[in-house]
C-alpha cells in the first residue's frame, strides 16, 4: 500500500498516452540487450566448429553449458537485486559485465592476434579459447542477472491502477524481445560470412560479436540515459533466504515432532507456524505447488534449444538457394522470432478466442501441454529431414578403410582390373572411387594425396584441378589460387562458395577462362584435356568430375520443424511466463520468475547428458529419442496438471491480512488466550480459506 501511495504520487517527467515515458528506455534496453544475446548466440556453434575447430559434439555441449548458465544466474540476479543494491543498479553493474564479456568475445575472435606466420590461422588457439570462455562466462553472469530485474523493474513503473498498461507493457515487451532477437539473427550471420583481417582474410567472426557488443553498450547508455524517470523500489530483503529459512525451520520441527504423540498437521509447511509468519507459509505453499509443477518442464527446452545447435548444424548440410536470396546455416533460426511475431497476435486474437467459442476451457496447463506435444512433432520433422539428408551424403573410407581413386585421363574408356575384384570399364575423364577394406598394397599409381575426408564445410564447394596437359598450368579465381600445376599432376582443394566462379587457366603469356555454377557443400575434380588451346574458349577442354554431390535438400524442408517448435513455444513458453507470474505470491513473483527460468537452465543440462549418455551414431535416431522423451514428460506433466488447482494469490493475501488484523484485535480485547490454541484454530481458518480460493481445476 506504501509502495502504491508512494508510485502515485511519484512525478514522471512525461507521461505520453497513459504511459510513463520511462518505460520507452526500458523497451529499448531489452530490444538492444536480446539484439546483442541473441546475434552472439546465432554464430557460437559456427565459432566453435570452424574457428576454434571443435567437433559437432564438443561445440553442441559448451553452446548449451552456455546456455544453461544464462539461465541458472537469474536466481543470482534477483537474490543481488532483492536484497542488496535493488533492481536499477543491480542491471546497471551486470551490463558493465555483460558488455566487457561480449568485447571480449569479439577480440578472441581476431585470428591475426596469434597469427605470428600469418597463414591465416592463430598459432596459439590456447588464447582464443581461454579469451572467449572467460567472455562466455561474463555473458552469462551479466545476461542472466539482469534477466529477471529489467521485466520487474519495467513493472514497477506503473501504479496499481494501471493494470492494462502493465499488461500491455508486458506483450511489447516479449514482442521486442523476438524483434531484437529476428534483426540480430539476420546480421550477425551476414557479418560472419564477411572476410576481414589484417594479414589474411578469414571469416569475420569479430565483427559478428563485435556489433552484439556495440548494441549492449548502447542498452546501457540508453537504460543510463532514462535513470531521471524511473521509480526505483528500494530492496526490500532477502525474500529467497526467507523462502529457504522458513522451509529449513518447517522441516527440521517436523523431524523433532515426529513422535505419533503430536498431532498431524494438514501440510508439512504448517510445522514453521510456531517461529514465522502464516501469510508468508501460505506463500512459500503456493509457491512450492507451482515449483512442484515444474518438475517435468526442463525437457521441453532440451528440445528447443537445440534449434541453435543441432538444427544449424544440420542446416549446414542443406541448399540455402532461395533463388534470389542465399540463406546461411545459422539464419535460418531467424524463422523462430519471424513466427513468434505473427503467431503471438494470431493466437491472442484468433485461435484462443475461437477455442472459447467452441465451449472449450483451454486453461493455461492445457495449452502447455499441447505446446509440449508440438514440440515433439518438430523434433519428428527434423528425424526425417536427417534421413533425406543422409541418403544424399557420400560414403568415406572409415579408419580401417582406405580409399583409391582411379581418373582417367585419356579419350578413351580403360579397363581397369584392380586386386581381388572384377574388371571395370572406367569411362574416358571421369573418377572411381574404389573403397577397400583389405590391406590391398597398390603400387606404380599416383602419388599419395590428401583427400577430403568429410563434406565441405559452411557450405563451401571443395575443387582441384588435375593437369592433363604436357605443359603446366597455372589455375587462379578471384577467391582461390590453386597455383602452378605440373604436367599429369593435381593442385591441392581450394575452398570456392556458392555461385558463378570464373577460373582462369594460364600458361606463360597465353590464357582462357572457364566458368562454371555451384551449389553448396560439392566437391570436384576439373580434369584439363591435353587438347586445351590456350587463346581460344578453353569451356570445352574441362571436365569437372563430381566427386561429392553437392547439398541437395532444402533448407525450406527446416520450415515445417520452426514452424512446431515455435508453435510449441507460444503455447509453453508465452502461456508459462504469465501462468508464473499470475500464480506467485505478490512478494514472490521474482523468485517464480527466476524458478522458470531455471528451468530452462536444467533443459540445457539434459541436452548434455542425453547426447554424452546415448552416443547415437544416427542424427535423426537422437531426434527420435528427444522427441519420445518429450512425449513421455508430457503424458506425466498432463497427469500432475490434471490434479493442480488454480489459486489466486491476491484474494488469499488477502484474506489472511483481514484475519491477521482481527486477530490482532482479538488479542488486544481477550489478554492471555493461549497462544498454543489460537495457532490451532488460525492454522484450521487459514486452510479454510486457502481451499476456498483454490477451486478451478486443470
Ligand atoms: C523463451 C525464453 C526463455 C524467453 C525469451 N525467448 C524468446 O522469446 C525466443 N523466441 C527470451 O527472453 O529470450
Amino acid at each position: 500500500k506504501i509502495l502504491n501511495e508512494k508510485r502515485d504520487k511519484l512525478e514522471f517527467s512525461k507521461v505520453v498516452c497513459g504511459y510513463p515515458l520511462s518505460i520507452f528506455f526500458i523497451v529499448v534496453n531489452e530490444f538492444c540487450e536480446r539484439f546483442s544475446y541473441y546475434g552472439m548466440r546465432a554464430v557460437l556453434v559456427l565459432y566453435f566448429k570452424y574457428f576454434l575447430r571443435w567437433d559437432d559434439d564438443l561445440a553442441t555441449s559448451i553452446y548449451h553449458t552456455f546456455v544453461a548458465l544464462c539461465y541458472l544466474t537469474p536466481i543470482l540476479g534477483a537474490i543481488v537485486a532483492d536484497s542488496w543494491l535493488g533492481k536499477f543498479k543491480t542491471i546497471i553493474y551486470l551490463s558493465i559485465v555483460y558488455a566487457v564479456g561480449q568485447v571480449a568475445m569479439a577480440v578472441s575472435a581476431i585470428h591475426d592476434i596469434t597469427d605470428s606466420d600469418r597463414d591465416g590461422t592463430p598459432d596459439s588457439m590456447t588464447f582464443h579459447i581461454v579469451l572467449s570462455m572467460v567472455g562466455l562466462f561474463l555473458i552469462a553472469l551479466g545476461t542472466g542477472g539482469i534477466k529477471p530485474c529489467v521485466a520487474a523493474f519495467g513493472g514497477d513503473q506503473f501504479g496499481e491502477h494501471q493494470d492494462r498498461q502493465r499488461r500491455t507493457f508486458f506483450s511489447v515487451f516479449y514482442l521486442c524481445i523476438n524483434g531484437g532477437s529476428l534483426l540480430s539473427t539476420i546480421i550477425t550471420p551476414v557479418l560472419r560470412a564477411q572476410e576481414c583481417g589484417i594479414y589474411s582474410k578469414q571469416k569475420c567472426y569479430s565483427l559478428a560479436f563485435g556489433v552484439p557488443a556495440a548494441l549492449m553498450v548502447v542498452a546501457l547508455v540508453v537504460f543510463i540515459i532514462g535513470s531521471g524517470m524511473y521509480y526505483k523500489a528500494e530492496p526490500q530483503g532477502n525474500i529467497m533466504l526467507d523462502v529457504c529459512k522458513c522451509i529449513g525451520f518447517a522441516i527440521k520441527n517436523r523431524y523433532r515432532h515426529r513422535s505419533k504423540q503430536y498431532p498431524k498437521r494438514q501440510h508439512w509447511m504448517d510445522w514453521a507456524e510456531e517461529k514465522y509468519d502464516k501469510l508468508l507459509i501460505a506463500q512459500i505453499k503456493m509457491v512450492l505447488k507451482v515449483l512442484f509443477l515444474y518438475i517435468p518442464l526442463p525437457m521441453f527446452w532440451t528440445l528447443f534449444d537445440q534449434k541453435g545447435s543441432r538444427w544449424t548444424l544440420q542446416a549446414t548440410t542443406m541448399d540455402g538457394n532461395f533463388g534470389a536470396l542465399v540463406i546461411q546455416p545459422d539464419q535460418m533460426q531467424t524463422v523462430n522470432p519471424i513466427l513468434i511475431l505473427t503467431l503471438v497476435p494470431i493466437m491472442d486474437s484468433l485461435i484462443y478466442p475461437l477455442i472459447k467459442k467452441c465451449g472449450l476451457n483451454f486453461t493455461p496447463l492445457k495449452r502447455m501441454t499441447v505446446g509440449m506435444l508440438l514440440a515433439a512433432i518438430a523434433f519428428v520433422c527434423a528425424a526425417l529431414v536427417q534421413i533425406q539428408i543422409d541418403k544424399t551424403l557420400p560414403t568415406f573410407p572409415s579408419t580401417s578403410q582406405s580409399q583409391l581413386k582411379l581418373l582417367n585421363m585419356g579419350s578413351n574408356s580403360v579397363t581397369v582390373k584392380l586386386p581381388g575384384n572384377d574388371a571395370l570399364i572406367l569411362p574416358a575423364a571421369q573418377v572411381y572411387p574404389f573403397i577397400n577394406n583389405c590391406n590391398t598394397k597398390f603400387t606404380n599409381l599416383l602419388p599419395e594425396t590428401n583427400d577430403l575426408t568429410s563434406k565441405p564445410q559452411e557450405g563451401n564447394n571443395a575443387i582441384r584441378f588435375v593437369n592433363g596437359m604436357k605443359t603446366a598450368v597455372n589455375v587462379s579465381t578471384a577467391a582461390a589460387d590453386f597455383g602452378l600445376i605440373e604436367p599429369f599432376y593435381y593442385s591441392n582443394y581450394s575452398q570456392i562458395k556458392n555461385g558463378k566462379a570464373t577460373f582462369t587457366l594460364r600458361s606463360g603469356s597465353q590464357s582462357c577462362e572457364y566458368s562454371t555454377n555451384f551449389g553448396f557443400g560439392s566437391s570436384y575434380t576439373f580434369f584439363i584435356h591435353s587438347t586445351l588451346v590456350f587463346g581460344s574458349n578453353c569451356q570445352d577442354s574441362v571436365t569437372a568430375v563430381e566427386d561429392i554431390k553437392p547439398n541437395s535438400v532444402h533448407m525450406a524442408l527446416q520450415i515445417p520443424q520452426y514452424f512446431f517448435i515455435t508453435a510449441g513455444e507460444v503455447m509453453f513458453s508465452v502461456t508459462g511466463l504469465e501462468f508464473s507470474y499470475s500464480q506467485a505470491p505478490s512478494n514472490m513473483k521474482a523468485v517464480l520468475q527466476a524458478g522458470w527460468l531455471f528451468t530452462v537452465a536444467i533443459g540445457n543440462f539434459i541436452v548434455l547428458i542425453v547426447a554424452e549418455l546415448a552416443k547415437i551414431p544416427k542424427q535423426w535416431a537422437e531426434y527420435v529419442l528427444f522427441a519420445s522423451l518429450l512425449v513421455a514428460v508430457c503424458v506425466i506433466f498432463s497427469i500432475m496438471a490434471y490434479f493442480y488447482t488454480y489459486i489466486d494469490p491476491t484474494e488469499i493475501e488477502a484474506q489472511f491480512k483481514k484475519k491477521i488484523n482481527e486477530d490482532d484485535e482479538d488479542d488486544k480485547s481477550k489478554p492471555g488466550k493461549a497462544e498454543v490454541e489460537m495457532v490451532k484454530r488460525d492454522s484450521i481458518k487459514c486452510h479454510d480459506e486457502y481451499d476456498k480460493a483454490t477451486q478451478t481445476k486443470m
